[in-house]
C-alpha cells in the first residue's frame, strides 16, 4: 500500500507569501520604468543625488518581508484600533529595515505607507475582491484610525501639508486612494486600450496622477511655484496624446526639463504608481476612463 504524504498549506501564508511577492516586484518595476521625469529610472538618478537604481531595488527588496508580516497579521481581520497599533508597528519596523539599508537615505517611506496599507487591507478580504475599490476602501479604514503609539516626530511631508494647507500621503490614503482610482488606474487601462505599449501607459498613468497630486516631495524642494509647472506640464503631455505619440514625447522633453531647473522630482507620485500597479495586478478589471 502506498500512502501519499501531502503538506497542508497554510492559505494565510500563501496569501501574504503571494502579496509580498507583488508588491515588492511593483516597487521594481515602478523604479526601472524609464524615462520618468525627475526620477531615479535606468539612466538617471533624476533629480537627486543620494538615490540610485541599486539603492532603489536594494531598498525594495528590504521591504520584503514587512509586506509578508504585514499581509500575514491582517489575515481576515476586521480593521480596529489593534490591528491598527500592529501595522503602525510593522510599517515602523520596516521604515528603519529600509533605512538600514539605504544608509539613512528616505527611498520608499511614502511607498511602505501606500502598499503596506493596500497589502493589509487585501489580506483583511482574505483574498476575496473584484475591484481595486474593494482594497482601497479598506486601506482607507485602516488609516483613518488613529495610532496612538505614532511618534510626534517631525516630517517634510507634514511640514509641507502645514505651511502650504494641502493633503499629503496620509489624507491620501484616508481618502481611499483618490488619485490611483480617478487618474493612475483609469489612465493606465484608456493607454493601453489606445495602442500605448505597457512602458509608455504606466508612464501616462504616473504623469496622469503628477498632474493633480499635491506632492509634499515637489513642495517641500520647490514650493507652490514648481507644483504648478509640473501640474501644467504633465497634464500638457497627456492632452498631446500621451508617450505612445510624437507630441507627447516632445512635451515630456519640456516637462524633464522643468523637472530638472526647479530640481523637483515627484516621489508621491512614483509611490502611488508602484501601488496602481499592485492593485492593477490583483485586479484586472479595466476602470473607467480618468476625469
Ligand atoms: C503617513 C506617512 C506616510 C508619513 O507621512 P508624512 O507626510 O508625515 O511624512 P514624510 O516622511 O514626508 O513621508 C511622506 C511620503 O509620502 C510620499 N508622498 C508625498 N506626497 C504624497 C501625496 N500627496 N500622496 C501620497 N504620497 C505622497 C513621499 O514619498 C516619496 O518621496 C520620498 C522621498 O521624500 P523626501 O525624503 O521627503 O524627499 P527628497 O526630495 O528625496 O529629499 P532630499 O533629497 O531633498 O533630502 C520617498 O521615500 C518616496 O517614498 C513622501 O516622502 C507614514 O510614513 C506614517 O505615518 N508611517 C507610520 C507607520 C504606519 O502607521 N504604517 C502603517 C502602514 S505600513
Ligand atoms: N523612482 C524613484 N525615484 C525617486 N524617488 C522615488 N520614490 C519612489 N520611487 C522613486
Amino acid at each position: 500500500m502506498f500512502f501519499i504524504s501531502r503538506i497542508d498549506t497554510d492559505p494565510a501564508m500563501d496569501l501574504a507569501e503571494q502579496l509580498a511577492k507583488r508588491a515588492t516586484q511593483a516597487l521594481l518595476d515602478e523604479v526601472n520604468l524609464t524615462p520618468k521625469p525627475g526620477l531615479v529610472d535606468q539612466r538617471s538618478s533624476g533629480a537627486h543625488h543620494d538615490l540610485s537604481l541599486d539603492l532603489m531595488e536594494a531598498s525594495a527588496h528590504s521591504l520584503s518581508a514587512t509586506f509578508y508580516e504585514l499581509a500575514l497579521v491582517s489575515w481576515q481581520r476586521q480593521a480596529d484600533v489593534a490591528l491598527r497599533l500592529e501595522i503602525g508597528k510593522i510599517g515602523r519596523a520596516g521604515e528603519q529595515a529600509m533605512m538600514n539599508v539605504t544608509h539613512g537615505v528616505n527611498t520608499h517611506r511614502g511607498a511602505i505607507w501606500a502598499l503596506g496599507l493596500l497589502v493589509s487591507s487585501a489580506a483583511m478580504l482574505g483574498g476575496e475582491y473584484e475591484r481595486a475599490l474593494n482594497i482601497t476602501q479598506g486601506a482607507a479604514t485602516m488609516a483613518s484610525i488613529g495610532d496612538p503609539m505614532q511618534p510626534q516626530s517631525f516630517s517634510k511631508g507634514k511640514c509641507a501639508s502645514q505651511r502650504y494647507r494641502i493633503p499629503g500621503a496620509k489624507e491620501q490614503a484616508q481618502l481611499g486612494f483618490p488619485a490611483i482610482i480617478n487618474r493612475g488606474l483609469p489612465q493606465l487601462h484608456l493607454s493601453r486600450q489606445h495602442g500605448a505599449n505597457e512602458s509608455q501607459a504606466r508612464v501616462d498613468a504616473l504623469l496622469s496622477m503628477m498632474s493633480s497630486l499635491t506632492d509634499t516631495c515637489v513642495l517641500s524642494r520647490g514650493g507652490t511655484d514648481a507644483l504648478s509647472a509640473m501640474q501644467r506640464a504633465a497634464s500638457l503631455v497627456l492632452d498631446a496624446g500621451g508617450m505612445a505619440t510624437i507630441h507627447g514625447q516632445t512635451r515630456f522633453d519640456q516637462l524633464e526639463q522643468i523637472m530638472l531647473t526647479h530640481y523637483i522630482s515627484p516621489g508621491g507620485s512614483a509611490d502611488l504608481l508602484s501601488a496602481t500597479l499592485l492593485l492593477d495586478g490583483l485586479t484586472p478589471t479595466p476602470l473607467t476612463n480618468p476625469n
